[in-house]
């Protein structure tokens, strides 16, 4: 097992390796996250590319991005992200970092002012990154203007050190035993540093010579926009972590038998028991849901940036409600299938070499870091709220909103169901989740004036995102999908993604109406039945997730499904089996053993 240094160093290696291919090879920026998946390592490549490079094209005018792009593009400079401070992460306008204009030197200066404003968390801040962008109160003729960020050298080009008047490091070992222990999250205090007015990331405002604060024509939340591409990327790694997971208990469930012999036959197959399915085949649908939605959300994106390019902001508010809300229910979701499908693979699922436990501890922290989970579903209730409000006022909402248009009868409608077949018909099931959506949106709404419950609020946004997941999954099997008798699997997996949410949540859509007990209990045998079709082609349906044993890393989910022998081969390259005697059997056991072996003689 390495140390923490050894892992650091190593990937290190991989990361620089990664780098030099990238400029050697003109990578472009997707090209260059393919090569970053296929290493694996969620360690410095994340940050430059993903937040360093992105802040400056989003924050940046078009001389900053000149300058500072060129070189970060070349790996003559190393970013990072420097926003989270040890006092505040959720509430940006509350961190405490400053930046103070000092017009006799045309300088900010920035400053660490209390233990609080430590910049902590950053990736790759504590011993890799030369450069941030770092995020501080811009103060300019003895006023306080909020967050902004400017670009900071941090280290020396020359031999790496600090530069003076910061003081940096390693926030110390994190969860989990891989990937990111090797990633150095970073500590900085900066005690007047001095830089440049026209290291200030002046797109969205500026500070003139003589110090006037003047802010530009564009909503001062672009300040946010780095945050809102990355979420939009996590959904699309959060798809991708979960099939893993998926393709891995699926393929050993196949695999592995329990009981059930009959006069000496074969025991059966774990993946042909109910409650095995009734388990992980609700993650097999939802890996699809999340793959769906993502692409969606990735071209939701880049068409809000590009009317952000024609200062069309209108669609803003609900890129940011999107991504929020995405980011938020995948990862919620992909962390706790992970953690479930270790428990579907028994004993083995919790062996390193079953590739389950570091899956989970790089895929875990995603729940966290670019917003916490629940600071961003409110923030998808607060959208929400201004939406009602809106539609009670005449307005008619559009884009993911735009079902809230059809209140009057989605306030009373009853769901149409009467059989089990009635809940194959996604025009059924999409109404039932917009029903529910709205009434939660709604009840959360009248109730805000009496007693603001963040819990109501939180639920509605759960509410809302998953309808948008659905009907986006939904919107995917209207397109023309190739391979024979493909689109009749997916339509078994949507409907399994949808049902399987209202056994859930049956308690919200029971109480605001959308169905009844009767189509409740339908639901759930009409999702026992879908189990009992996805079985057969379930290991098909993983397959094609097209993964590498590579890059699946499981002992567990190999292709050929050679288990045992993959397990039983692993286990001896671990360390601790260098020596049939163990180190320390000298020193601590065979004193006590030769002690009471004599003892018991007398
Ligand atoms: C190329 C090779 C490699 C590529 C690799 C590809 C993929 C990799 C994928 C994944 C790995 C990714 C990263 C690596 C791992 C870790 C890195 C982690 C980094 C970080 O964690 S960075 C720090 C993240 N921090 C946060 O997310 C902080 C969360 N807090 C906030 O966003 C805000 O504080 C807040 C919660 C939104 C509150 O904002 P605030 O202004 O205080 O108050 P409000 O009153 O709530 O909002 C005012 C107003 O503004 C609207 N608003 C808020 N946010 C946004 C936004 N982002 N966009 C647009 N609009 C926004 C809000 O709705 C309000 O509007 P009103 O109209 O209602 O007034
Ligand atoms: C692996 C990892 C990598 C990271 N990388 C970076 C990076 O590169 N750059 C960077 O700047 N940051 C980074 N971060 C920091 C990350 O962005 C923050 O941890 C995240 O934004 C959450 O903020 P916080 O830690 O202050 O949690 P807090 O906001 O303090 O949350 C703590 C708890 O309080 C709750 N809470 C907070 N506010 C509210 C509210 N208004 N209502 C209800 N509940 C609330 C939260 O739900 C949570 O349960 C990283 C974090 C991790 C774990």
């Amino acid at each position: 097992m390495l140390s923490r240094k050894e892992l650091f160093k190593d990937t290190l290696k991989k990361a620089a390796h990664a780098w030099k291919r990238t400029v050697e090879l003109h990578l472009t920026e997707e090209e260059a996250n393919l090569l970053r998946l296929y290493i694996d390592q969620p360690g410095y490549v994340d940050l430059h590319w993903v937040m360093f490079v992105p802040a400056i094209k989003g924050q940046g005018t078009e001389e900053q991005q000149k300058k500072w792009l060129t070189m970060a593009y070349k790996f003559q400079i190393i970013g990072t992200y420097a926003q989270t401070e040890l006092g505040h992460g959720s509430n940006v306008q509350g961190l405490e970092t400053t930046a103070t204009f000092d017009p006799s030197t045309d300088e900010f200066i920035m400053h660490s002012p209390t233990l609080t404003s430590s910049k902590w968390w950053p990736g790759g801040l504590g011993k890799t990154s030369t450069h941030a962008v770092v995020y501080a109160r811009l103060i300019t003729e003895g006023k306080d203007y909020g967050i902004h960020g400017f670009i900071m050298q941090l280290r020396s080009l020359d031999d790496h050190s600090p530069l003076p008047g910061i003081t940096i490091g390693d926030i110390g070992g994190k969860f989990g035993s891989g990937a990111y222990n090797s990633m150095d999250n970073g500590v900085m205090r900066l005690d007047h540093v001095r830089i440049p007015r026209d290291q200030m990331l002046m797109r969205l405002a500026q500070v003139t010579r003589e110090g006037k604060y003047v802010h530009s024509d564009v909503p001062k939340q672009l300040l946010y926009g780095t945050m809102v591409y990355v979420r939009q990327t996590i959904v699309a790694d959060a798809s991708r972590a979960l099939s893993r997971a998926v393709c891995i208990a699926v393929r050993y469930g196949a695999i592995r038998k329990q009981f059930g012999s009959k006069a000496g036959g074969p025991e059966t197959q774990v993946l042909n028991y109910k409650t095995q399915q009734s388990r992980l085949f609700p993650f097999l649908a939802s890996a699809y849901a999340f793959r769906f939605v993502g692409q969606w959300l990735k071209w939701l994106y880049t068409d809000v940036t590009q009317k952000l390019e024609s200062k069309d902001f209108s669609t803003l508010p609900e890129a940011h409600a999107c991504t929020a809300g995405l980011k938020s229910v995948t990862t919620s979701a992909t962390a706790d299938a992970i953690e479930e499908c270790q428990k579907l693979c028994g004993g083995h699922g919790y062996l390193n070499s079953s590739g389950l436990p570091e899956l989970f501890a790089v895929n875990l922290p995603a729940c966290t870091y670019e917003g916490d989970n629940v600071v961003l579903l409110l923030q998808v209730a607060r959208f929400l709220m201004k939406t009602v409000s809106q539609v009670a006022s005449g307005k008619q909402p559009v884009g993911t909103t735009a079902y809230m248009g059809n209140i009057q009868h989605l306030m009373q409608c009853k769901s149409v169901v009467n059989t089990v077949e009635d809940w194959l018909n996604p025009a059924a099931i999409k109404e039932v989740f917009e029903a529910r959506a709205l009434r939660m949106a709604v009840n959360c709404a009248q109730n805000i004036s009496k007693a603001p419950s963040q819990e109501e609020g939180f639920e509605a946004a759960v509410a809302h995102v998953q309808l948008i997941i659905v009907t986006k999954f939904i919107e995917k099997l209207q397109e023309d999908i190739l391979g024979h008798g493909v689109k009749e699997q997916l339509q078994k997996l949507c409907g399994i993604y949808a049902l399987h949410l209202i056994h859930k949540h049956l308690g919200d859509f029971l109480s605001t109406g959308c169905v009844t007990a009767r189509q409740g209990s339908l639901a759930n045998e009409r999702l026992g039945k879908l189990y009992a079709q996805v079985r057969p082609n379930a290991v098909a349906l993983v397959d094609a997730f097209d993964y590498t044993d590579h890059y699946l890393g499981s002992a567990l989910g190999r292709y050929d499904g050679d288990v045992y022998s993959a397990l039983y081969k692993e286990a001896w390259k671990d360390p601790l089996n260098e020596t049939v005697v163990p180190d320390g059997y000298q020193e601590h056991l065979r004193p006590l053993l030769k002690q009471q072996l004599k003892l018991s003689r007398l």
